[in-house]
């Protein structure tokens, strides 16, 4: 039997690690779509069981688009994940989003083009609502702890549209501009299809984006270097993991009840009765509440 954790923490461009995270098991799993970016590090934060996945390994050694990103949602619910906290470096679009700010999203434009959103199909429809494409509950938290938490000089931005682009290039100018005209406020290039795969889960998903850079539009800046990135990624680390250590514990005295957990409930088309037995084992985890 493997460890569980009903909070999973996802760890982007800069948080590979969880420094307040005790008793600690690397957990390296299979899934029916093969491996996650790294072992799951699964422990306890303050007496909370938590499992903690860096999303382009830890030593980041995975691109946006090579990350195989329903392996790690997969994983999360084979380890009973029920929360998941994606923490997320971002540019900002916005003159009023500054660098180490902090963007809680509720919307998503999606610029990718190059990968798989979706385990459904091979005979198995399913068309999830993904309106609201995070988890209401659990932004909420997230941005009562940040608040609480009054970091100095530190914004809290809470709602505002993630554009999620292919990479690994950063934008050209017109790209930034195009962004900004539709009233965007971060750019990244991972929690689209997190999102979705985790409402196809039926997991609670919300991003803590971390602001390092104005994005290129900015006249008064530079174009985005990784150089320039950087030194904000570990301030924004360690930031990060304030809020998060205090989330889980807020999550941990009271789960809230969230929509995500019931998302599959009207969303598959084909019948039961008709899903082949190779699909039904192949995503038995995931639809065994409506076998
Ligand atoms: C740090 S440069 C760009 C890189 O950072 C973001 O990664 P993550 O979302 O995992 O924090 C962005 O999406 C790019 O992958
Ligand atoms: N400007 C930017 N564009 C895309 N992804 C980013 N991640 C951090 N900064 C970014």
């Amino acid at each position: 039997m493997v460890t569980q954790a009903k909070i999973g923490i996802l760890g982007g461009s800069g948080l590979y690690k969880m420094d307040a995270l005790e008793d600690v098991q690397e957990i390296h799993l299979e899934t029916p779509f093969g491996k996650p970016s790294d072992a799951f590090i699964v422990g306890n934060l303050e007496g909370v069981s938590v499992a903690f996945l860096a999303r382009h390994g830890r030593n980041h050694h995975l691109m946006p688009s090579e990350l195989p990103f329903r392996a790690n949602i997969y994983g999360m619910k084979q380890l009973g994940v029920e929360y998941l906290i994606s923490a997320s470096a971002v540019g900002s679009l916005k003159e009023e989003v500054k660098p180490l700010d902090m963007v809680i999203p509720d919307q998503f434009i999606d610029r990718t083009h190059r990968r798989v959103s979706t385990f459904f199909g091979q005979g198995l429809v399913v068309h999830i609502g993904f309106g609201h494409p995070v988890c209401q509950q659990l932004t909420n938290i997230l941005a009562e702890v940040v608040e609480s938490l009054q970091l100095p000089e530190i914004a809290l931005h809470k709602g505002g549209t993630y554009v999620c682009m292919e990479g690994p290039a950063f934008s050209t100018i017109a790209e930034s501009n195009l962004y900004r005209s539709w009233g965007a406020s971060v750019i990244g290039m991972t929690n689209l299809q997190e999102a979705k795969l985790a409402r196809e889960a039926e997991i609670a998903y919300a991003t803590l984006a971390l602001v390092t850079d104005y994005d290129c539009w900015h006249p008064d800046h530079d174009h985005v270097t990784v150089e320039m990135i950087v030194d904000n990624l570990q301030k924004n680390a360690i930031n990060a993991q304030k809020v998060i250590l205090e989330t889980v514990k807020s999550l941990a005295k009271n789960p809230p009840v969230s929509e995500a957990h019931s998302a599959l409930k009207y969303a598959l088309l084909t019948p039961p009765d008709k899903i082949s037995p190779e699909t039904k084992e192949r995503l038995g985890l995931i639809l065994q509440k409506y076998m």
